[in-house]
């Protein structure tokens, strides 16, 4: 099964709007069309900056997504600061960002509000990114595999099939994100194997074989490429060097 690869950026709290639109243009003239035509490549920006990088994606006509880096699952109503799935589509966003790991960690995230967060999403048409990943002390207890795959499994709880299709998961130790320290191929390859294998159970093989399972954490220019060789590894989501133009556009460019 040949699946697609997915590259996207996740800003984080990263960039004003002028500045933002400064990256979105660096990306959008140095982006090569053919390969945006076999590469998915998705930026996730600020809430604030998703509209004006959106239209310098459309003015210069070049095939590059849009994503939020969180949602609340409800469609409206008394959730100060938070922001909804229909306010997201609107503004053009066909990804989106669930339980990263910094909001995990940061902000109390639960994997309860993962799966709701991953439900409405579905229901609304836009592509969840679930993040999952271990600790550094949970892998140097050994029982990383057992971690990851039961945050998969309360991710996609209730979920059937035929959603499960239209979602991304994406595997990020907390130990290897904003560090440096990126995991080897072999042990990004080893979770994300067990992550499709737990995809395989919940969902059957032509599901869980079609579906897209990411790497994420300090993926770069110099080590994307024996990462996105891996047979369970289907993208990248890219925190620091998305922030460069010159590094990410490497790395969608690996991905071909
Ligand atoms: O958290 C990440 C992407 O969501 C990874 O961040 P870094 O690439 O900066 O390690």
């Amino acid at each position: 099964m040949t699946r697609k690869h997915l590259i996207a950026g996740n800003w984080k709290m990263n960039e004003t709007i002028p500045e933002a639109v400064v990256l979105a243009q660096e990306i959008s003239n140095g982006a090569d069309p053919a390969t945006l035509d076999v590469v998915d490549v998705a930026v996730c920006p600020p809430f604030v900056d998703l509209k004006p990088v959106k239209t310098v994606f459309e003015f210069d006509k070049v095939n590059v997504a849009l994503g939020a880096q969180n949602v609340y699952w409800e469609p409206k109503g008394a959730f100060t600061g938070e922001i909804s799935i229909p306010m997201i589509k609107e503004i053009g966003c066909t990804y989106c960002i669930i339980g990263h790991s910094e909001r995990r960690n940061l902000f109390g995230e639960t994997n309860e509000g993962v799966n709701l967060k991953a439900r409405a999403l579905i229901e609304a048409g836009i592509v969840p990114i679930i993040c999952v990943g271990e600790s550094l002390s949970v892998r140097d207890e050994g029982v990383y595999l057992d971690f990851v795959t039961s945050q998969v499994r309360a991710a996609y709880a209730g979920i059937d099939a035929e959603d499960a299709v239209r979602t991304v998961v994406a595997y990020e130790p907390v130990w290897a994100i904003g560090t440096g320290r990126t995991a080897t191929p072999e042990q990004a390859e080893e979770v994300c194997a067990a992550i499709r294998a737990t995809l395989w159970d919940l969902f059957g093989e032509e599901t869980a074989e079609s579906m897209r399972v990411l790497y994420g954490g300090s993926m770069n220019e110099g080590n994307a490429a024996l990462l996105l060789a891996e047979a369970d590894i289907d993208g990248g989501l890219i925190g620091g060097a998305a922030l460069k133009a010159s590094s990410f556009l490497e790395i969608v460019k690996a991905a071909k």
